[in-house]
């Protein structure tokens, strides 16, 4: 199998021409770097940007790729009222997230585009409002809380896999599957309780919202909501505005205790003592819902390709299954047993990050980075899908090598920065380790009695950005007993 993004004619090699030497301090970058002054712009393509916009929206991974390929490191370019930073080197993304990140905010055009669904969560606000939702939020996503919810999640596997008893052997749709499952645990997760009708109609609107998104990232302006054009956005949005509340309605009006997210945010408060109003409950759990569920379920689909293309190594991750679980549903304290298991799942997010360009941001002040100055209003562009595939950090990146995460194995280490499947810096991820866990308990409870296989005659998925990586055709697998 080869693992290579596959854009058209063109196939990604990035920087491989570049640098084979592994050494980061002798790339071009790092000589551009200390060789320039503050006034001195990157290089870049020339022009206002039509063609490379016109590019980006046809095949976004393969036109940034060969900007860097070609240019180097950084790159810039005008690309109409922006002038934009493209950053591919590890030290660079950490300068970026971790040190500036005070200095940037989202490129307001996503925020606007994500706040019609999203209103004013924790993904979409910024300063002293995001700081204080963040810090409301976080101690509910904590280890042990999110451990808490751990049988949960194998309660919604085990009854999943009952539901495909029998369905898999010729063709299963393991994307869908992967999707519909990963609705139920964060639906579960939020409100205890899931319904499968509402949950049907809440993915259509989910994929209706990601296709209307991917168009509208591309034009500088949105039409009004009333547009007749926007009709089928206008009835997503309404379909899971309507859910959201419906499931807080039902929940002003239970007195029983409850131990789910929702609990959780209703308890929540900030240092004033102050909780989150209707509104903002409303905000944050569209924000779990919809980031909660997408991007686990583009990552288990990548999970499960990757699996069935290499038998052998799903082979021992279900030796390993059957000698620490015995044939019993994992717990908490088992899944620090599974190493292997974890390496397929880190290797799967390496070749295949859901979030394969980070939500791009604009510079709101000067930043200095890699030697440059930013000018504030600038834009930035970040891309793990492709840092992680360098061939400087990476062996062999575009092989599935789950053992580069085994620190005995002599992969040496990946640098700091390299490896960012979930951000980095204070905006990292919030749901990380909810994420983690679901994908280890999913991928168990599949692994300890069934097989996954390709199905013979269908072509090997190609990535696809939707919002989410995904294949560009719906993953179909044969799921056996084994
Ligand atoms: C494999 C699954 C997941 C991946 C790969 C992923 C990836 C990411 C990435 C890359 C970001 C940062 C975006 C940026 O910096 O522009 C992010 C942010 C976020 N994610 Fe996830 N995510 C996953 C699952 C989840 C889950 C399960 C939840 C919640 C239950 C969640 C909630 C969030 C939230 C709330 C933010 C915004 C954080 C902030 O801005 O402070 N994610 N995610």
């Amino acid at each position: 199998m080869s693992n290579s993004f596959k854009t058209g004619a063109c196939r990604l090699r990035i920087m491989r021409a570049m640098d084979k030497s592994k050494q980061p301090e002798t790339t071009f970058a790092a000589t551009q770097a200390t060789s320039t002054s503050s006034a001195a712009r990157p290089p870049g393509p020339a022009g206002i940007g039509f063609q490379q916009m016109r590019a980006m929206r046809r095949d976004y991974l393969g036109t940034v790729g060969g900007w860097h390929q070609r240019w180097g490191d950084v790159v810039q370019q005008r690309l109409m009222v922006y002038r934009d930073y493209s950053f591919l080197h590890p030290e660079h993304v950490r300068e970026l997230l971790v040190a500036s990140h005070e200095q940037l905010i989202r490129w307001p055009r996503a925020t606007e585009i994500f706040a019609s669904a999203h209103g004013q969560s924790v993904l979409v606000a910024e300063g002293s409002a995001w700081k204080r939702q963040r810090q409301m939020l976080q101690p509910g996503f904590a280890p042990k809380r999110v451990d808490a919810l751990l049988p949960l999640m194998v309660a919604a596997g085990q009854q999943a896999l009952q539901r495909w008893q029998g369905a898999g052997r010729e063709a299963f749709g393991f994307e869908a599957a992967m999707t519909q499952l990963t609705m139920e645990v964060i639906l579960r997760s939020l409100f205890s309780r899931s319904d499968e009708a509402q949950g049907r109609a809440a993915a259509e609107a989910v994929h209706v919202l990601s296709l209307v998104a991917m168009g509208e990232f591309y034009w500088p302006v949105s039409s009004p909501l009333w547009a007749p054009w926007k009709a089928p956005k206008r009835r997503a949005l309404a379909t899971l505005d309507g859910f959201i509340r419906r499931e807080l309605a039902r929940r002003r009006e239970d007195d029983t205790p409850h131990d789910d997210l929702l609990d959780m945010m209703i308890r929540a408060r900030d240092p004033e003592g102050r909780g989150f109003d209707e509104g903002g409950l409303r905000d944050e759990c569209m924000t779990t819902f919809l980031a909660g569920h997408e991007t686990t379920a583009a990552a288990l689909t990548w999970w499960g390709w990757c699996m069935a293309s290499h038998p052998q190594e799903q082979q021992a991750i279900a030796e390993e299954l059957d000698q620490v679980l015995a044939g019993r549903a994992p717990t908490a304290a088992d899944l620090p047993q599974l190493p292997r298991l974890s390496r397929s799942i880190k290797e799967t997010l390496r070749l295949y990050p859901p979030g394969a360009a980070l939500l791009t941001r604009i510079a709101s002040t000067p930043v200095r980075v890699a030697g440059f100055e930013i000018p504030p209003g600038a834009m930035i562009r970040l891309t793990p899908a492709l840092t992680q595939r360098d061939p400087r950090w990476f062996q062999e990146p575009e092989a599935f090598r789950p053992e580069r995460f085994d620190p005995g194995s002599g992969h040496g280490e990946i640098p700091r920065g390299a490896y960012l499947p979930f951000g980095a810096g204070p905006r990292v991820c919030l749901g990380s380790h909810f994420a983690t866990t679901e994908m280890m308990v999913i991928g168990a409870l599949i692994l300890q009695h069934h097989r996954l296989a390709p199905v013979p005659g269908l072509a090997p998925p190609t990535p696809r950005l939707d919002i989410t990586l995904r294949p560009s055709q719906a993953l179909q697998l044969r799921l056996e007993r084994r």
